[in-house]
This record gives structure tokens, sequence and C-alpha cells, in this order.
């Protein structure tokens, strides 16, 4: 059953980016706010970004969190965290997808009412193809779940587009309405810019509003351990050096 503790139509929307190892949930989630594709991206533990989004002509305070894939499934705390979940397999690991499948029936049982979209990411990498696309999105319509397979390394414009329809229709559930038809989403408010801390010739940053990487509250609410960020990279500052960055 959903945990509505966190659908107030007022407070965040939260998602929770899902899935086994090494399929690019980070480097979505990355992709999606800064535009910017970081081909390395290490990462031990989870992640929260904090941002504000134009839903249907109305600012939306939006919460995704980038998680860490530890074990062999979603962790209660991310179960009961999220109102909507993006689960994150690619296409060229058979594994991750089996992982992917575990979790969507996970979320049948225990959240059967929140919104789900599954992604099968790496669609660049046809040639190593191991899980069919159409058995995917069948498996997906069984939950319930949107679905799509995205190149987060080659396409920007195709992951955008993905989640913020997501998200849109996560606020209208929400809401209760379901009717869509609404203007396209857009990043507001720019407060900090990620890109300009990241290189020169990448190209300009997508507008973000906070970046916040799992608050002492929120990760009190998980029990999981703070971590240190170096602020440039969006590296954990402990497994890169990071100098002359600053850690935050
Ligand atoms: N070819 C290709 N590689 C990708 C794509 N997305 C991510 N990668 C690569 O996949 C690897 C893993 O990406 P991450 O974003 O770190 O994956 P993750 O799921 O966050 O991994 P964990 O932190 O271990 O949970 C990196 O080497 C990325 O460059 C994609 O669309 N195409």
């Amino acid at each position: 059953m959903k945990d509505d503790r966190n659908s107030s139509p007022s407070g965040p929307l939260r998602v929770a980016v899902v899935g086994s190892s090494e399929v690019g949930k980070s480097a979505l989630t990355v992709r999606y706010l800064t535009k910017r594709f970081i081909g390395e991206y290490r990462s031990d533990t989870d992640m929260l970004y904090k941002c504000v989004l134009q839903v249907d002509g109305a600012p939306q305070p939006v919460e995704i969190m980038d998680t860490w894939a530890s074990c062999d499934e979603s962790s209660d705390a991310h179960l009961q965290w999220a109102e909507a979940f993006i689960v994150v397999y690619a296409i060229t690991d058979k594994e991750s997808y089996r992982w992917a499948a575990n979790t969507l029936q996970e979320l049948s049982g225990r959240r059967s009412s929140a919104s789900v979209l599954m992604l099968g990411n790496k669609s660049d990498l046809g040639h190593l193809r191991e899980v069919e696309e159409v058995e995917a999105r069948t498996l997906a319509l069984t939950h319930a779940a949107r679905f799509s397979e995205v190149s987060t390394a080659e396409s920007c414009t195709t992951v955008s587009q993905v989640l913020d329809n997501f998200i849109k229709e996560v606020k209208a559930q929400r809401n209760g309405n379901q009717s869509g038809g609404s203007p396209k989403l857009r990043k507001i408010s720019v407060t900090k810019m990620l890109g300009s801390l990241i290189g020169r010739n990448s190209p300009p940053p997508r507008p973000m509003t906070h970046l916040i990487i799992l608050d002492k509250e929120e990760r009190n609410k998980l029990h999981m351990p703070m971590r240190r960020l170096c602020r440039p990279c969006l590296r954990p500052a402990h497994s890169l050096p990071c100098s002359p960055h600053t850690a935050v």
C-alpha cells in the first residue's frame, strides 16, 4: 500500500532512481538535471538532488534520489521514501534486467499506487544487447509502469523528454488529474550553475535551484551515513583527489 506521508500537494515530489550497479543511474540523474554526461561517476552512497521544476505552469519542488545499488534489491527506506520510482537497467546486462523485474514486482506488491517508470539505458550499445525491448516493455505494461529505452550517453533530449513527462504524470496523479495535455516542463530559477564548476569546454549547464546531497535530516530518516562530496565535480571527496576543488 502506498505511504501517503510525502504526497501533500504542496510538498516536494519525491522520485527514487533505483537499479543495480553500473546501469547508469548517476549518469542519468546528472544528465537530466545538468544536461551533462559524466562518463565516470563513482558513488558509494545515495545522493539527493533538490530542484524546482515548472510543471503545468506552476513551480514544483522535486527531490530526486540517485540511489546506490549496494545489494540485490531496493531497500525498504527507498521504497518508503519515494512516491515515484525510476527503475533503471542496462539493455546490455540481463542481470540488471532481472534486478529491475524483481523491483517492479516488489513495487507492485508494496507500493501499488506509486508511479513507476522503467528505463532500459545504454541503448547506444545495441550490438551488445542482452534484453529485448519488447520483453521489457511487456513486463512494464504488466506492472502498469511506463517504459522507455534511452541512451544517457548519446541523447540528452530523449532523457529530458521522458523524465519531464514522467514527473508531469506524477504530479497529475498526486492531484488526481490524469488528463495531461499541459505545457512542457521547464527548469526554472537559476541560483546554482553546476556547469561553470565542471569544465570550460562543456556546454552550458541546465539551471538548478538546489543541489543537496542528502541533508542530515533526510539521512537520519533513511538511517544512512552522510558523505562528503567535491562540489565542482560532484564526486565523493574521499574517493578521488579533487584538489583544488573544495569538499562540501
Ligand atoms: N554506453 C553507455 N554508457 C553509459 C550510459 N549511461 C551510463 N553509462 C556508463 O555506465 C557506467 C556506470 O554509470 P553510473 O551512472 O555510474 O551507474 P550507476 O547505476 O549509478 O552505478 P552505481 O553507482 O554502481 O550504482 C559508467 O561508465 C557510465 O559512463 C549510456 O547511456 N551508454
